[in-house]
């Protein structure tokens, strides 16, 4: 069911959204024939790289799912399965184009991949622009930059994911969300403070807030439907 909300709606929601991540072909086999394992998810990403099916496979169980749908084609010195080159993702992220309503692509692929983001965009795909870092939380000048990279390409909003090291990191984080007036901003922690970062940031003005469905594929995230019971009861 493609493109159930426009991308404008979801990217300026007043509140704040739960993604579920979804990263196994298993995981979205089972979606697609049980709606209901989506629950409390606002829209479903098809992490691409990691589902790791030929279109002809997904796309049919792609077109099951009930939720408005981001695709991400992940890098792979960003956390992305099966060092997958820039065409190989593009062929990915293209394949799947007509069933998203959002997006993602590694702002240090913006570049590489402005053909499909080109296309994203003459079909009302918001793009949003992402950075993750599976070590450390970078500089305030980094994050920030985020920001600045994002503009530049002229995507719809920016993503920020970083190993959180100690609570200063996760104040960077915040002030980042808290500071950020020019474009829709998502902001998530990983490792030891990760869980708590993500209840935080999401009520700080965090847009996009990342759980997962059937198996979790990042450090410190939430299950998607214990993320939205504990996001609405705060
Ligand atoms: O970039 C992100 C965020 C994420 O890594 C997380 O930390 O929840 C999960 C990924 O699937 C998604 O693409």
């Amino acid at each position: 069911m493609p493109q159930l909300d426009s991308s404008k709606n979801l990217l300026h929601s007043s509140q704040p959204l739960v993604v579920g991540a979804v990263s196994s072909a298993a995981t979205l086999e089972a979606l697609a024939s049980d709606p209901s394992l989506a629950e409390g998810c606002d829209l479903l990403e098809l992490r691409l790289d990691s589902i790791d099916l030929a279109p002809d496979e997904s796309r049919p169980l792609a077109q099951k799912l009930t939720l408005p749908l981001l695709i991400t084609a992940r890098h792979p010195e960003e956390g992305g399965l099966y060092n997958l080159d820039a065409t190989e993702r593009a062929t990915l992220l293209d394949t799947h184009l007509d069933l998203a309503t959002l997006m993602d692509v590694e702002l240090r692929s913006a570049l590489e991949l402005e053909k499909v983001i080109a296309k994203a965009k003459a079909r009302n795909v918001g793009v949003i622009g992402s950075f993750h870092d599976f070590n450390a939380t970078p500089g305030d000048e980094v994050l920030r930059g985020a920001g600045d990279f994002a503009l530049q390409f002229k995507l719809e909003a920016v993503k920020v994911a970083t190993t959180l090291q100690s609570p200063n990191d996760l104040a960077r984080l915040i002030q980042l969300v808290a500071a950020e007036k020019r474009l829709p901003v998502a902001a998530m922690g990983m490792g030891n403070l990760g869980r708590a970062s993500r209840l935080v940031l999401a009520k700080c003005g965090s847009l996009l807030n990342y759980g997962y469905v059937g198996e979790s594929n990042a450090p410190g995230q939430w299950a998607a439907s214990e993320l939205k019971k504990l996001l609405n009861a705060l």
